[in-house]
Order: structure tokens, then C-alpha cells, then sequence
């Protein structure tokens, strides 16, 4: 690494460490969380659900392979700042565009390298999530000042800010479904495999409401990824409730899936530390099946009131720590999963999820395009 500039990485509860400046040189702050997998350090990085957070990411070379257009999960990066064992400012893959340092800088964003990110893992495992602050520029004194100014995670509600400003279309027009999409963060990869298998979709802004989207005659409703706590966000929740009255078919992943739940009656609640990595176990409950699954959440349904809630099933767990991966409504025509199954990184062994969307559309007599 020829990066030599000095930066510092400080956790909420304290804990400072010394380490170099990578990106752009400044001072950056979020909730600090960690990935396990092994690549896929762009799709991170352009995740909008990783909006104001500061990522760790444990594979121990970051940067080797560069950056390309590709990999962009959005239009530019979304994460609060990068923190990394050993980044390479060289670079060696076919058609890349840019080295990782090049590109952190174009993108502003602020990273620390060089520090053991194993021992931080361990730390944030034990701790729990917390706010961090990363800087190149100011020293650890002026640094315990400025954490305080970064909000915390929880309560928190970041969709509007990183959605859409104003609908537009993705795929070929002349498909046979239509997909609502309702971009509270949306990954590209989520568009690419609706699109892959025969969808047009529209996608609205964050705060559009069932009414709105309804006026297009879509077949069916996505609701996203994002970043931010569920629990906040009440124009969703409230347009979630209305696909449903109007019995609609809707399938929702991640936030999206948080946003099923609590407009079904269940509540989310904030985790320890979240699912962040590439091989997160999880089973199927109908099929009986294991999935490994991509994972990025920091926030779950509530495992107590699934039990007690007679409109809703679990179909998914996750089975190191059993928290809900997967609902169905039993009345409706709706379901959703906590993980990734368009991944971006990470296996494939979950995209029959969006075949089963497509399914549950074409199973509706309705659809004659
Ligand atoms: N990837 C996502 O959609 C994340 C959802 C939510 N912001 C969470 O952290 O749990």
C-alpha cells in the first residue's frame, strides 16, 4: 500500500484506532457494521441500503480487482465511509475502469485502512452496533466531539433520501407483466432479475402512494431494499396496507419485507450486530430446503409475535440465531424475505423467489398481456 497519510477510526463507546487514509481525505461517520463476504466490495458500496454506514468488510484484500460500471448496485456509492485490513491501490481484471482508491476519492468517500479488522469484528460482535466516525483531518479530541452529531441508526428513516426523485421505467415495454416497484433503496440487480423474467416495471419514489401507483394498471407491486429503521417509516407501512386491502400480489425483500410485516401487525426491532456476509444458512420451512443466502440487515420481525399473528406464516429462518428470514400472508397474495435473492454478491440460490412473483402474477386470470 503507498498510501501514507495518518487516519483515525473511533467507536462511539471510545475505542480509537490508528490506521491510513484511504478515499477521499476527511472525516466521515455512521453506524458501523461489518460484511463477511469475501468479494463484492463494489455492490457493497453502491448497496443504498448501507446509506450511513460505516463498513468493515472482513475479506483481507480489498481493491485488488478494481472497480467497474457493472458492479454499481446504484448511480455512485451510498456508504458512510470504508474500513479495510489491506487495500490495494493496484488493480488487475479485465475492463476495469478505475482503481478503488481512484474511485473512493471520485465518489468523496472517506476510508481508513491498515488496522485488523478480525479484532474489530470480534469488538462489534460483542459490543453490539454503534456509531462510528472515521477521519484523516481532525485529531481524536475534535473527533469525541464530532461523533455526537452523527443521529443514531435507530429511529431512523433514510428511504426518502436515497430513493428516487422521480419515477421512471426499467426493461422492455413490451413485457408481459407489469411490476410497481416502490424504490425505498433499490438495488439494480433487484430491477435486472425482475426485468430477466419478462417484467416492465415502473419505479415510483419512496413516499408515492398505492392510489398513485395503482393508476398504471400494474400486475403486481415490489417493495424494496433500503436503508434506515422499518419502524419509522409510516407513508409505507400505510401503502403497503392499501396493496393489500386491494388484494393485490406484492412480494418485498428486505426493508421491504420489514414494511409486510408491520403492515401486517407485526413490529421490527433493532439486532445486536445484523446480518452482513454471502453465506448466511437459511431454511426453507415448505420446502424443507437450505438456502445459502446474501444478507445485509440490522433490523428484524419480531420472532414472539409471528406466533400470535393468525394472518401471517413464517416460511423462511435463519438458522444460526432463527430469526424470521421469510412471511407469507395466508389471506392474501403477498410475501416477502428478510435476505437477498438477487444477491449482488453472493450465491444464487434463492432467485426462485422472484419466479415465485412472477408465478403468483401469471396465476391471476387477469394478466392477458
Ligand atoms: N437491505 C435492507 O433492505 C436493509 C433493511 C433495513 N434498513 C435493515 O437494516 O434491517
Amino acid at each position: 500500500m503507498k498510501v501514507d497519510k495518518k487516519a483515525y477510526l473511533l467507536l462511539e463507546d471510545g475505542l480509537l484506532i490508528e490506521g491510513v487514509a484511504v478515499g477521499k481525505v476527511g472525516t466521515s461517520g455512521g453506524e458501523i457494521c461489518f460484511n463477511t463476504g469475501m468479494t463484492g466490495y463494489q455492490e457493497i458500496y453502491t448497496d443504498p441500503s448501507y446509506f450511513g454506514q460505516v463498513v468493515v468488510t472482513t475479506a483481507s484484500h480489498i481493491g485488488n480487482y478494481g472497480t467497474i460500471d457493472e458492479d454499481q448496485e446504484s448511480n455512485h456509492t451510498q456508504v458512510a465511509g470504508v474500513v479495510i485490513n489491506d487495500f490495494s491501490e493496484d488493480h488487475s481484471r479485465k475492463g476495469a475502469n478505475d482503481s478503488l482508491q481512484t474511485y473512493l476519492e471520485k465518489n468523496n468517500v472517506v476510508g481508513i485502512a491498515g488496522l485488523d479488522t478480525r479484532m474489530l469484528v470480534r469488538y462489534i460482535r460483542s459490543k453490539g452496533a454503534m456509531n462510528a466516525l472515521i477521519s484523516s483531518e481532525l485529531t481524536p479530541e475534535e473527533m469525541k466531539e464530532r461523533i455526537k452529531h452523527v443521529p443514531s441508526m435507530d429511529g431512523l428513516e433514510l428511504s426518502s433520501v436515497v430513493s428516487t426523485k422521480e419515477s421512471y421505467f426499467f426493461g422492455d415495454e413490451n413485457a408481459s407483466v407489469k411490476v410497481a416497484v416502490l424504490d425505498l433503496g433499490i438495488k439494480r440487480n433487484i430491477l435486472n432479475n425482475l426485468s430477466k423474467r419478462g417484467c416492465y416495471c415502473k419505479v415510483f419514489p419512496a413516499k408515492t402512494s398505492f392510489a398513485e401507483m395503482a393508476k398504471w394498471n400494474p400486475d403486481g407491486y415490489f417493495i424494496s431494499n433500503g436503508p434506515g429503521d422499518p419502524a419509522v417509516m409510516d407513508y409505507a407501512i400505510t401503502t403497503v396496507k392499501e396493496i393489500l386491502d386491494a388484494n393485490k400480489k406484492l412480494f418485498g425483500i428486505c426493508l421491504g419485507h420489514q414494511i409486510l410485516g408491520l403492515a401486517s401487525g407485526l413490529s421490527t426491532y433493532k439486532m445486536h450486530h445484523g446480518h452482513r456476509g454471502l453465506n448466511h444458512p437459511v431454511k426453507n420451512l415448505f420446502t424443507g430446503l437450505g438456502e445459502m443466502t446474501s444478507q445485509n440487515h440490522g433490523f428484524a420481525i419480531s420472532e414472539k409475535e409471528s406466533k400470535k399473528n393468525e394472518k401471517v406464516e413464517v416460511t423462511h429462518l435463519h438458522l444460526n440465531d432463527n430469526t424470521i428470514m421469510g412471511i407469507r400472508r395466508k389471506d392474501k397474495d403477498a410475501f416477502s424475505v428478510q435476505y437477498h435473492p438477487e444477491a449482488s454478491p453472493g450465491p444464487h440460490d434463492s432467485v426462485y423467489l422472484f419466479d415465485q412473483f412472477i408465478e403468483l402474477i401469471r396465476a391471476n386470470e387477469s394478466v392477458t398481456r
